[in-house]
């Protein structure tokens, strides 16, 4: 049996973060769950908890955005334990001023290398951007979840973005002067192509140990109800990069741009024979998200031996009874660690807990006011 190292949030502080004048929460290792009416920081909690995490807002808000309307700082104070040691972790912004994080009042000097010692996966209804927006989207989740365990990945996708850019230059400057230079495109070819096995060999190798997962999640949350598939693709399962670029001289003359490599992989979600995101229901969309949030959740747990916070923001709207009380169930079992979930409907979450054995919490939100419930 593998021994994951135990981890978990304490007690949680915040001043002046977005709608929290001050705010203080003990919490349980376990179960935590934040009830309250639209729009009152319920998914502003989550966002605390993950950027203790990340060291940055999970919704791409710039830091001072953060701060409370009309104060000039915020902090997040977080006492975890981890390996059943006190660890404080701290992160302050304050306006016209560089971030400061700290670990047990040691100031962090590259925010990097906090990252990964407290892993989190958020489930959040703007993940639905996922289906509904280009394959860049998908692109950044397949990157993240690399980068996490492959420290020289994001360097070769820097160096093969900078090395496409370049090309994709020389290929407008060629049209716009109406000449054709061989060997300086030569040259940025054989920096896509170098850059672009490993980054397409990795890519290929996170989907085939996600996957099988992700089905798994979703059969077992949909009550077997439906098939459903992700595939990766890519041009180069066409052949090599090298070959394709030569292949495709011509099409990339007349399109300007570089029209083969691993800038255009994409990911296709299915349920059954149809595309997800013209014709999966919400609910299914829901369970789709859901189950690749959980099979990112295995990954990191298998890669990091951790079982990461697990913030699941308004996860039960749009799904049946049924859907509900399967989720529930996964989640309150062995395989997951802490838990944060938020939701409107309070007489849901009661419902929800009904079964659970775990110890749980549930606190009331309201107006950047928070008090456990009795
Ligand atoms: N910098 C800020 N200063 C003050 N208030 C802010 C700031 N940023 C966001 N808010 C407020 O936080 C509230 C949104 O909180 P949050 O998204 O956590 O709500 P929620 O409880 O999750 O709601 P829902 O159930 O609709 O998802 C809004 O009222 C918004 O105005």
């Amino acid at each position: 049996m593998i021994n994951f190292v135990s981890m978990y949030l304490n007690k949680l502080t915040l001043l002046n973060f977005k709608n929290y004048a001050s705010a203080e929460l003990d919490l349980s290792p376990a179960i935590n769950c934040f009830v309250g009416d639209n729009g009152a920081g319920k998914t502003n909690l989550l966002e605390a908890v993950y950027y203790l995490s990340y060291c940055k807002s999970c919704f791409n808000i710039p830091d001072q955005q953060n701060i409370r309307q009309d104060d000039h700082f915020f902090m997040i104070d977080g006492v975890f334990n981890i390996r059943d040691e006190e660890e404080k972790i701290v992160c302050g912004v304050q306006e016209g001023r560089k971030k400061k994080f700290s670990r047990n009042k040691k100031e962090y000097q590259r925010l990097s290398d906090h990252i990964g010692l407290i892993p989190v996966v958020l489930s959040t209804p703007s993940d639905t951007q996922l289906i509904h927006d280009g394959s860049e989207e998908r692109r950044r989740l397949v990157n993240t979840l690399i980068s996490t365990h492959d420290r020289s990945y994001l360097q070769k996708l820097i160096d093969y973005n900078k090395a496409l850019e370049q090309r994709n230059r020389l290929l407008k400057t060629f049209a716009e002067q109406n000449y054709w230079d061989e060997p300086s495109l030569e040259m940025w070819d054989e920096a896509l192509y170098k850059n672009a096995m490993p980054i397409f060999e990795a890519r290929k190798n996170l989907l085939e140990k996600l996957i099988p997962d992700f089905q798994e999640y979703y059969n077992y949350i949909s009550g077997n109800q439906e098939e459903v598939s992700l595939q990766y693709k890519s041009d180069l399962f066409d052949g090599n990069l090298a070959d394709l670029l030569k292949q495709n001289r011509k099409p990339d003359q007349l399109a300007r741009y570089t029209t083969k490599g691993i800038h255009r992989d994409d990911l296709v979600f299915m349920i059954g024979n149809r595309n997800v995101k013209k014709t999966a229901s919400q609910g299914q969309q829901k369970t789709y998200l859901v189950s690749l949030k959980f099979a990112q959740f295995d990954l990191i747990k298998k890669t990091m031996n951790k079982k990461p916070l697990l913030l699941l923001d308004d996860v039960f709207d749009k799904l049946d009874a049924s859907r509900v009380e399967r989720i529930i169930s996964l989640v309150a079992g062995d395989s997951f660690g802490q838990i944060f979930i938020t939701d409107a409907n309070k007489v849901r979450i009661d419902k929800v807990l009904e079964k659970v054995t775990l110890d749980f919490r549930i606190f009331s939100v309201a107006n950047g006011q928070i008090s456990p419930v009795e």
